[in-house]
């Protein structure tokens, strides 16, 4: 099947592949970077007392009608509880930020409105108004509220606000078991002399820090000598530990390509093989059982995009993120491209400021230095010949 489908028909099809990972229980720093499997409801009044907002003083805001001073008679740290206490008429307490309120005080000044003169203050603010300076209990979140959605990526935001519950352990996504092969007679580790007709993997370490960005890892990477059988016997040892399988390189139509007739070899489906796009126009994606294989093109700029555009959404998607391709906005061209073929989609290496957007040099798929300079991609969408200067254009962070 040669049969060449537009980006959007490949999205569509990776989007109905999705499927959830296990739900497992995590602290909840372990779970930083992973989606949460489930809704998550307050356990607690937050703030769970009534407490001061500022160090001053505490006071039943009704004596001020009637006292142009008042007398000091306790101290309220913070980590205190005054269960004892009795607030008479014209007394007021010496509070701290965080200490708890107590019974009588209804309004809190800050120090430095005031004036103490030995245990007695006065008041050089006349705009104080009843309750003022006071957090009430549950003022932030009522106990038993929903406080986190279902899917909800859980960042350090996320991790600290859940902290403010006690809450130590959240229900996430699984992370993803992923392999990598990599094929190639030409590539050499970095570290190692480079010979006449070699070059330095590269595909590997971009791939690898993708990953660790999305809190993902790999299980193995291993590099496959350009052979039917090695080809064979690495996809098929590969597939057997693993949800997914990412393949760089050896999927065109190549002599020295066997990763196509390898995986029909195995009777990995196909879901599609060959995306009207530049880069990445020969990407595979196909399903054994439960297991996902994506084959990218070994152009190392192709990597680059092929992840971006299909593996990532793909991999949040099953890790439990909602939205698939959300990362997407528009900004302005600042500069002019064009393309022949009509029926192709580009993703075009660029970089975006202030909504607007510079197309960079050096777009071919070799090329990573655009790939280094760039932190978007703009797509010049099918059916399109040219972006004009000025023209809104759709982006994807990267
Ligand atoms: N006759 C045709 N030839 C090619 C076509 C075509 O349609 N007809 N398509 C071209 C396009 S477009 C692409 S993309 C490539 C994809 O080829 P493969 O996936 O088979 O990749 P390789 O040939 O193995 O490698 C391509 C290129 O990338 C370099 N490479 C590979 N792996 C790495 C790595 N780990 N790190 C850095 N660089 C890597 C490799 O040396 C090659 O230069 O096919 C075109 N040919
Ligand atoms: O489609 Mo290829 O990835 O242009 O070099």
């Amino acid at each position: 099947m040669n049969h060449f489908i537009s980006v959007s028909e490949a999205k569509k099809i990776i989007e109905t592949q999705i499927f959830r990972t296990e739900k497992v229980t995590l602290s909840i720093l372990e779970a930083q970077g992973s989606y949460t499997s489930e809704p998550i409801f307050a356990t607690l009044d937050v703030p769970s007392f009534d407490n001061s907002a500022m160090d001053g003083y505490g006071f039943r805001f009704d004596d001020l009608a009637d006292f142009s001073e008042l007398n000091v008679t306790e101290i309220i740290p913070a980590g205190i509880s005054k269960i004892d206490f009795v607030l008479n008429r014209g007394e007021a307490v010496r509070i701290f930020t965080g200490a708890k309120i107590p019974d009588g005080v209804d309004t809190v000044i800050m120090q430095e409105k005031t004036t103490r003169i030995v245990d007695r203050i006065q008041f050089n603010d006349d705009e104080i108004s009843k309750g003022e300076n006071i957090r009430l209990k549950g003022s932030q979140t009522k106990v038993g509220t929903k406080i986190i959605e279902e899917n909800t990526l859980v960042n350090h935001a996320v991790i600290g606000f859940l902290a403010g519950f006690g809450i130590e352990k959240i229900g996430v996504y699984k992370k993803l078991n992923i392999g990598l092969l990599y094929t190639g007679n030409e590539l050499v580790e970095i570290g190692k002399p480079l010979l006449d007709g070699e070059i330095y993997n590269s595909n590997t370490y971009t791939l690898q820090s993708a990953l660790s960005e999305i809190n993902h890892q790999f299980s193995f990477v291993y590099h496959v000598e350009d052979t039917e059988e090695a080809t064979f016997s690495a996809i098929k040892n590969g597939l057997e530990t693993v949800d997914i399988l990412l393949i760089t390189g050896g999927i065109s139509v190549g002599d020295y390509d066997y990763v196509k007739p390898a995986l029909e070899k195995i009777g990995v489906s196909e879901l599609f093989y060959k995306i009207r796009q530049k880069p990445g126009k020969p990407l595979y994606f196909g399903k054994l059982e439960e297991k996902f294989v994506f084959a990218l093109p070994g152009n190392p700029a192709s990597v680059f995009s092929c992840y971006h555009q299909y593996v990532k959404p793909f991999l949040l998607g099953c890790f439990g993120r909602k939205e698939f391709d959300e990362e997407q906005d528009f900004a302005i061209s600042e500069s002019f491209a064009k393309k022949k073929n009509k029926d192709q989609t580009q993703f075009l290496k660029a970089f975006y400021t202030k909504g607007k957007v510079l197309i960079l040099n050096a777009q071919e798929s070799y090329k990573m230095d655009s790939v280094a300079q760039a932190n978007c991609l703009v797509e010049f969408p099918e059916g399109a010949t040219e972006i004009n200067i000025g023209e809104k254009v759709k982006i994807w962070k990267v």
